[in-house]
């Protein structure tokens, strides 16, 4: 029998520790073109050691609820962000790390027009849309060197909704 991990509504506050949420929640910072363009300017603390941000374009397959949580990864070396080329919401899921290890995940969901920035190191499950399109761009570290560490659990998870 799996442990079973709920997905909750992702926020700015409970996503802190792993990462940032890029959304237009609140007024923008700047308005720019005119008028006509509401800038959020700056929204995420992206990292790149010794490369360069890269951008590219992944087309992932959705999965189906409850998923089979077995893995989760992190990049050592640079941070990546997820921004949905759909407006779609996708599921996020994270770990705290316990010293080389991630501790038990946590599952959010975004809204539609959220993307989300998982800081340097953060333990996170691979890109996941609940839905089509799998669409997604992502910035994230080039650069020389290995920069993915893969966890398998030793026992899978659940994921699903309450
Ligand atoms: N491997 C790769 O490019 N993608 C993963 O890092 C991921 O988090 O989806
Ligand atoms: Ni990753």
């Amino acid at each position: 029998m799996s442990e079973i991990i709920e997905i909750t509504p992702i926020s700015a506050e409970a996503f802190a520790p792993f990462g940032d949420l890029i959304d237009i929640s609140g007024a923008p910072d700047k308005i720019i073109n005119q008028g006509l363009c509401g800038r959020y300017h700056d929204r995420a603390k992206m990292d790149f050691a010794d490369g360069r941000a890269g951008l590219s374009l992944f087309n992932a397959e959705p999965r189906t609820l409850p998923m089979r949580l077995e893995m989760v990864e992190r990049h050592p070396e640079g941070s990546q962000a997820f921004i949905p080329m759909g407006g779609q919401g996708f599921l996020v899921v994270v770990a705290q790390d316990l010293g080389d290890a991630p501790g038990r995940p946590l599952a959010f969901e975004t809204e539609p027009g959220q993307a989300i920035n998982f800081h340097r190191g953060t333990w996170h499950g691979v890109l996941t849309p609940l839905c089509e399109p799998g669409l997604f761009a992502v910035v994230d570290r080039i650069g020389p060197g290995a920069n993915l560490q893969e966890h398998w659990f030793d026992t899978a998870y659940e994921v699903r909704r309450p």
